[in-house]
């Protein structure tokens, strides 16, 4: 599974899509003209992503080959009929739950505002839902994160944190790191009183193999500055979260 990793997402650097119009030509003709663009080493050394003339990624051969492995691990035969595009779409479908790897979650906080018409009081994004993949079995984690913060004489606009957490959540995870990430990002960009970041979360890991133990929720939180010191403040933020 090491294996597979590595060659799905490289070093895990931070990544741009783009189109590169010739590099795609050259990568879906494939053959000799491969040579001229590998998108394999693009994967393996963090480049951009190649966009074919269909529109999609295009998936590098090794990255293929390592999906067919696991698919005759798994005991089915990668070259009947139905599983003929499983890899490449399973390598695009990862490619996806870990676009988080692209970006700095934090630039999404870089525009804020100061005319708050003297708002100095919590601010409170409650239930947003989410998805991740656990980093031990690469399994789904899907739950809702509920993020709050006290401004100290800005404020940024609400769908930003939402976007941090997706951003962080589209990388592989354990929830108790989520929870901190989401938190000390806004904490260092926005430089509030306070942040309370409060994650509930389902494993696949759990439900789907081994202890396969379903409805159990995982309940994660993160507090810094006021809601970390000042226990009646951490009282109201988490009522305000329905956590009361
Ligand atoms: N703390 C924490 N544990 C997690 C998270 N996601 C998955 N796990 C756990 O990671 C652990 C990995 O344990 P291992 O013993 O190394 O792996 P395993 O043999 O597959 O464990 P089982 O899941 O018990 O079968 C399991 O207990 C998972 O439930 C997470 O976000 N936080
Ligand atoms: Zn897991």
């Amino acid at each position: 599974m090491r294996a597979l990793w590595s060659v799905l997402f490289g070093g895990g650097a931070a990544r741009i899509r783009s189109t590169i119009a010739a590099m795609s030509r050259a990568a879906e003709r494939g053959s000799s003209q491969m040579n001229v663009y590998s998108p394999s080493l693009a994967a393996a050394s963090g480049m951009a992503d190649v966009i074919g003339e269909d529109g999609k990624v295009v998936v590098p051969t090794e990255v293929e080959d390592a999906i067919r492995t696991l698919i005759r691990w798994s005991g089915d035969e990668p070259e009947r009929e139905g599983l003929i595009d499983t890899p490449k779409r399973v390598a695009r479908a990862w490619r996806e739950y870990c676009s988080g790897y692209a970006s700095d979650p934090g630039v999404h906080l870089s525009r804020t505002f100061e005319e708050v018409g003297g708002y100095d009081s919590v601010v409170v994004l409650r239930d947003i839902p989410f998805q991740s993949h656990c980093e031990h079995h690469m399994a789904p984690i899907t739950g809702t994160a509920s993020i709050a913060y006290l401004p100290r004489d800005r404020v940024v606009g609400i769908s930003k944190l939402a976007r941090v957490l997706h951003g962080f959540a589209q990388r592989l995870q354990v929830q108790e790191r989520l929870t901190a990430e989401v938190a000390q990002c806004i904490q260092d960009n926005l430089n509030p009183r306070g942040v309370a970041v409060v994650i509930e979360a389902q494993h696949g890991c759990m439900t789907g193999r081994g202890v396969k133990t379903h409805g159990v929720g995982m309940v994660t939180s993160r507090m810094l500055g006021c809601f970390l010191d000042d226990a009646s403040t951490r009282k109201e933020v988490l009522a305000l979260m329905g956590r009361g």
